[in-house]
């Protein structure tokens, strides 16, 4: 059975929380004491260069029974399918659809089960993206994962991730997602097969997009997102396994105790989750259709004003009302590059060939937009109110980079489907210059 677990709530905050076995454990006034209660070490966790302006200066300070640096050296190990080399397949320019990605057919946990799809840029200058699938149905066991190249936005699409962080549990379900920042060291348990999208960006981290003048409220609302309370296992002669993405490439290290021994840690630069059903969607309810970041959740700016390294873009159930337009996503060419996942359900431009827990791409200034059945159907149909359906999210990973495909996006996998550009083949000439 799962424990119902507890959460702080809100987006940026400073945070604060002790294990209840420990009382005041957190240090009052100070975070360095010459000694810390109950003989615990402190720790700082540093997600921002320390001289970053208060509005983005991150950290968080662990109260722990050993510090992180107890460990033997970083091995290099075997990477499987994750890969940060953009260079070995030719650049693609097509519009890409893959059939849903297979689940794993052997033992497999949430690292090994990480295939890198697409990515730009580079973890050593700080800056890109990089697009991987999970596939696992195997709890990591006795080991624990971080990533000192980036952050991961981690989207499910099937099974519930139970995720043990330095800073405590989380569990994260299909629907919902969580993010996971540079760092942090955390563990994934799953009760079968799981599979789900990650967007890792390089240059910095999520925040919430301005609202402008939608005003105070609305989008995704910050009470809404969810961050651990302390939780510490005290588990010692044990073989436990660090592993390091670092630069691209997997290593690891050995301890003799769990990682997870943080007894209370305060700051804001902290795990969080957020449920998806809670986004409060803003469109148009008189005519014509907004551009898709009307629908941004989290972006991760560029140094250029109002350019994403990476949004992360839902398309929630809602209702449809606008009146005399074309209310599907419409034709268009984006400077931008488009990687799209489906949670559950269908995806209103295609109700056909692109399934839950496959993917499309279309990159930079690549036409796309509705197949040729969705168009005759909207551009004929009598408009009413419509519900998008109720069980429905599809998502869209917007990145202002160039994304190279991987070999196993193209190859490996085998789940490029060729016959995607067919879905626009069938649309018509409609043009009489007699009839205006
Ligand atoms: O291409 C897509 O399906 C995503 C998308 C949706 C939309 O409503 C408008 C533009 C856009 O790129
Ligand atoms: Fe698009």
């Amino acid at each position: 059975m799962s424990e119902k677990l507890k959460y702080q709530s809100g987006f940026g905050n400073e945070f604060a929380s002790e294990d209840p076995r420990c009382p005041d454990a957190l240090p009052e006034g100070q975070n360095n004491p010459q000694k810390c209660k109950y003989g615990l070490y402190a720790e700082q966790l540093s997600g921002s260069a320390f001289t970053v302006p208060r509005s983005h200066n991150v950290r968080t300070w662990f109260y722990r029974i050993r510090p992180a640096v107890h460990h033997t050296p970083f091995e290099p190990m075997e990477s499987g399918f994750l890969n940060s080399k953009w260079d070995d397949q030719h650049p693609n320019p097509n519009q890409l659809r893959w059939k849903p990605f297979d689940l794993p057919s052997r033992d497999t946990d949430f690292v090994q089960g990480l295939h890198t799809l697409a990515g730009a840029g580079d973890p050593r200058t700080r800056h890109g993206v990089a697009i991987h699938i999970f596939a696992c149905n195997t709890s990591m066991s006795d080991s624990c994962f971080s990533n000192a190249d980036g952050d991961f936005l981690i989207v499910p699409q099937k099974g519930t991730l139970k995720i043990t962080t330095e800073f405590g549990k989380m569990e994260v379900s299909p629907n919902e997602i969580c993010v996971i920042q540079s760092g942090m060291r955390f563990s994934v348990d799953v009760e079968g097969p799981s599979r789900g999208y990650i967007c890792e960006v390089f240059d910095g981290h999520f925040e919430l997009p301005n609202l402008g003048p939608i005003g105070a409220n609305g989008l995704a609302n910050p009470r809404d997102f969810q961050t651990p309370v302390a939780w510490y296992e005290d588990r010692d002669k044990i073989n436990y396994k660090v592993v390091n993405k670092y630069q691209g490439c997997l290593f690891v290290a050995q301890q003799d105790h769990s990682p997870f021994d943080v007894v209370a840690w305060h700051g804001n630069y902290v795990p969080y989750k957020y449920n998806l059903r809670h986004f409060c969607v803003i469109n148009s309810v008189s005519f014509d259709h907004c551009d898709p970041s009307i629908f941004t959740v989290l972006t991760c700016p560029s140094t250029k004003p109002g350019v994403a390294i990476l949004d992360f873009v839902i398309f929630p159930p809602r209702w449809s009302v606008s009146e005399n337009t074309f209310r599907p996503p419409y034709y268009h060419r984006n400077c931008m590059s488009e990687f799209m996942g489906l949670i559950l359900g269908q995806y209103e431009a295609k109700e056909e060939g692109f399934a839950p827990g496959g993917a499309t791409l279309h990159s930079m200034m690549t036409p796309h937009g509705p197949d040729a059945q969705c168009f005759e159907h909207w551009t004929e149909k009598e408009l009413t109110a419509h519900r998008v359906a109720d069980e429905t999210q599809a998502f869209m990973f917007e990145t202002s980079m160039g994304l190279a495909i991987t070999k196993w996006a193209e190859e490996v996998s085998q789940k490029l489907d060729k016959k995607y550009y067919e879905c626009w083949q069938g649309l018509k000439k409609n043009f009489d210059p007699k009839k205006k």
